[in-house]
């Protein structure tokens, strides 16, 4: 019964979990005798509304969470072996990240708990930033992240490991609909070279895009279960499509249909509003049009950049990332071709920050130090921090510059408080 041989990647046995109230009476039925099979290179999809039971689910299966009943099995063990935890990895609802660690920090922060020796996590920790657009942004403290930005880090956390099995809960949440097709690109590619991804998301439309299997729970019990396209497919309905046709073909064809079987509709195919915004923002890009909410990225390239990237080149990042490929399992080739598009403003801000730093911060310095020699100033501050990405806001430049201006040559300045780091680990 148990999956001792790893048939699966994924197995749970009468899974139960009840959150018992204060007296240890039954207070929720979280999850209820689940029973859930993922094969090996599976993208699958959990689905359900609202407290169905989705998150206990994944906590169970990393071991996050006794179950009270029943088994789960990851890689056919055990997520509590260290030789099964090391090849999962794990993208939280929210993302538990110490925001005054730079993007680089955070990635060294998991890669030393994975224990990754010191040449491998530089190269990863460089490729993977990159992948996820953040190159640019290595430097800069999560803290000030976006939302769909710390999305971008917890990806690269999670993939770290160069794991077997990817849990992703919500991996789009947050991010703007560019970088949810790049996210979705992503995922695939992660599976074409045989990874496994088990996801939990809201969005349909992404279930929809990436998914091979879905399961629906409710009630913390599996209501539906199957393929995609079987579940999704009218068997009753067939749809022709055609170019062009003139009002005579199709009208021949209206009593065609009519005379075997009586109904007929006839109407021009729709883009998805997705597709359509990412036409249109690329397009806006491609002439170069000025706005303040897209620019053409300056970072590093990857998969989740603004920048346009040649298959060839995305597909050596993840060969430095990825070491398994399965050419012979050939999955659903994305339809999206990433486009260079404005995902997140924070590029803008870099960009205009080129222009409007040094007179802004020489303000700033009169304002802090009195009106003392600003340019011996800025020179130490910007010698002190060769590749740090400025922050925007006056705020933030004012910390910036005091730091720069307090340093005593040791970092000691740099580095937050104990009692200041935020969150947790999750590793
Ligand atoms: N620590 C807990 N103590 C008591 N009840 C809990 C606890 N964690 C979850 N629950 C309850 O278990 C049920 C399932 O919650 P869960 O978070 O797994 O749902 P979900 O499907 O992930 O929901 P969502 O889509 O909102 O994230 C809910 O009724 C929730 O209130």
């Amino acid at each position: 019964m148990s999956d001792k041989n790893g048939q699966y990647a994924v197995e749970t046995v009468s899974l139960t979990k009840i959150f018992p109230d204060w007296w240890g009476r039954a207070k929720v039925i979280a999850v209820d005798d689940l029973n859930l099979q993922i094969k090996h290179n599976e993208v699958y999809g959990l689905l359900g509304p609202n407290g169905s039971g989705k998150t206990t689910t994944l906590k169970m299966l990393l071991s996050l969470l006794h179950p009270s009943k029943g088994m789960a099995f990851l890689l056919g063990g055990s997520s509590r072996d260290t030789n099964i935890s090391s090849r999962v990895g794990y993208l939280p609802e929210e993302s538990y990240l110490y925001k005054y660690l730079s993007a680089k920090e955070t990635l060294e922060f998991y890669g030393k708990i994975f224990g990754l020796p010191r040449s491998v996590r530089k190269s990863r920790i460089e490729s993977l930033l990159e992948m996820v657009g953040l190159a640019g942004m290595a430097n800069r403290p999560v803290g000030t992240f976006s939302k769909g930005m710390a999305r971008r880090i917890g990806l690269a956390q999670a993939l770290i490991n160069d794991p077997d099995l990817l849990i992703l809960d919500e991996p789009t949440s947050g991010m703007d609909p560019i970088g949810t097709r790049q996210m979705k690109d992503l995922i695939m590619k992660l599976a074409q070279r045989g990874k496994t991804i088990l996801l939990c998301s809201h969005l349909l439309a992404d279930v929809e895009d990436v998914c091979d299997r879905i399961g629906i729970m409710y009630g913390g019990k599996m209501h539906v279960e199957g393929e995609v396209n079987s579940l999704l497919q009218h068997r009753d309905e067939v749809q022709i499509k055609t170019g062009q046709l003139s009002e005579n073909a199709m009208s021949r064809i209206r009593e065609i249909v009519q005379q075997d079987q009586g109904e007929c509709e006839i109407e021009k195919p729709m883009d998805k509003l997705e597709e359509f915004f990412v036409r249109t923002v690329a397009e806006a890009q491609k002439a170069k049009q000025p706005t303040s909410g897209a620019v053409n990225s300056e970072s590093a390239t990857g998969f989740l950049t603004e920048e346009e990237k040649t298959e060839e080149e995305k597909e050596s990042v993840l060969d430095g990332l990825v070491g398994s490929k399965k050419p012979d399992q050939p999955k659903q080739q994305s339809e999206a071709e990433t486009t260079s598009a404005g995902s997140e403003t924070e590029q803008v801000s870099r960009e205009k920050d080129k222009s409007d730093k040094p007179a802004q911060k020489d303000a700033i310095l009169k304002d802090l130090t009195g009106g003392k020699s600003e340019q011996a100033e800025t020179e130490k501050v910007s010698k002190s921090k060769p590749e740090e990405v400025k922050p925007e806001s006056t705020e933030d430049i004012k910390d910036d510059l005091l730091r720069g201006l307090m340093d005593r040559g040791d970092g000691a300045t740099d580095k937050p408080k104990k009692d200041e780091q935020g969150g947790s680990s999750d590793a």
